[in-house]
């Protein structure tokens, strides 16, 4: 589920790598990259058309029936939004807004218990604040997040079951400049784990039979 900031072109990327992995993905696409963000949207039109030359079905509207969803699909990406989510306009937003509707089938998703999917979000669960978290608890409590350069001051509050930093290209200077916490990568690797502390509730019970 891709969203229409830059959070949403690595869903598209994302989409690539699994199609060559040999899995089967579909894009839901909340809505078109912004054209006044030039850059972005030259990125993006390219995106849209490498994923259309791999087959890979670009969707401009989700099923009503979720169950549909978990039934065609096994694992959701939540790239719907990142540290660019604004909760003020989000709290404005119509109920039947497109943005409104794609977070909403992500907590429905989040919420089945039979025929589960797990979510896996990318930098930040969407609705998340990027300082406060799920600043009202009702938003979605991902499986599995990957943090984009470092974890977001909102995610201390994430206590699913892998946490994962990965986008190791942060120049120095702005690291010096701006005091980021990186976790030192090993090697070569790409990613690196972070211990998460799955809260014992009976609803992670559940979710993860610990
Ligand atoms: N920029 C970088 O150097 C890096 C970015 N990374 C990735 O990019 C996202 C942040 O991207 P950005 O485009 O700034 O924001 P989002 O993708 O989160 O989405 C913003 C998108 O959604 C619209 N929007 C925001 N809030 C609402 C709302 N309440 N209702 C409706 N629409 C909303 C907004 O207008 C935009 O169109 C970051 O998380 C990373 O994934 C990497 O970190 C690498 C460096």
């Amino acid at each position: 589920m891709c969203g229409s900031g830059t959070n949403g072109l690595y869903g598209m990327v994302t989409a690539r790598h699994l199609k060559l992995m040999g899995y089967d993905p579909t894009i839901f696409l909340v809505n078109e990259y912004n054209a006044s963000r030039p850059d972005g949207f030259k990125l993006f039109t390219q995106l849209k058309k490498q994923v259309l030359a791999f087959n890979i079905p670009i969707l401009s509207s989700l099923p009503s029936n979720i169950s549909h969803i978990t039934a065609t699909h096994s694992l959701i990406v939540d790239a719907v939004f990142g540290v660019g989510y604004d909760r003020f306009k989000y709290a404005a937003l119509p109920r039947n807004n497109k943005y409104r509707y794609a977070v909403n089938v992500l907590r429905q998703i989040n919420k089945v218990k039979v025929g589960r999917r797990p979510i896996v979000s990318i930098d930040l669960p969407s609705g998340w604040d990027t300082n406060i978290g799920n600043y009202e608890g009702h938003h979605i409590n991902p499986e599995m997040l990957v943090s984009l350069i470092a974890p977001k001051l909102g995610v201390v509050e994430f206590f699913g079951k892998y946490h994962y930093v990965a986008g190791n290209y942060l120049p120095s200077i702005l690291n010096e400049k701006y005091q980021v916490y990186v976790p030192r990568y090993n090697g070569s690797d790409c990613l690196i784990p972070i211990e998460t502390q799955v809260e014992e509730t009976t609803e992670t019970a559940e979710m993860y039979h610990v």
